[in-house]
């Protein structure tokens, strides 16, 4: 498995259909709590005074964790960051 932490930066457009932002926003909330469920998407925080979220992911490529963002109802309107994670030699609860 690979672990990645993703930051992805909201900016929804002001003129954007109230209609279309409430189906994206339900859409986005089913598509990543079944992610949690099924175990890829590991955790998700807010970033204090931004609407961003800081996110850990464990999948078992670049090619899915490609394939999960790009699906993002979101995406579209998102600025996304990838860094890939390694082990820490300090941590003392290191992932199985
Ligand atoms: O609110 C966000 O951070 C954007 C997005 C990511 C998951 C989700 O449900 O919404």
């Amino acid at each position: 498995m690979m672990r990645f932490a993703v930051r992805m930066d909201v900016d929804l457009p002001r003129d954007l259909d109230p209609a279309v932002v409430q189906d994206t926003l339900a859409r986005e909330k089913a598509y990543s709590q079944q992610l949690q469920r099924n175990g890829e998407w590991v955790h998700i925080w807010r970033i204090v005074g931004a609407y961003s979220n800081l996110s850990v992911f464990e999948v078992e490529s670049n090619d899915r964790l490609h394939e999960i963002l790009w699906n993002l109802p979101l995406f579209p309107y998102m600025t996304i960051e990838v860094t890939p994670l390694a082990v820490h030699p300090s941590d003392i609860h290191p992932p199985q």
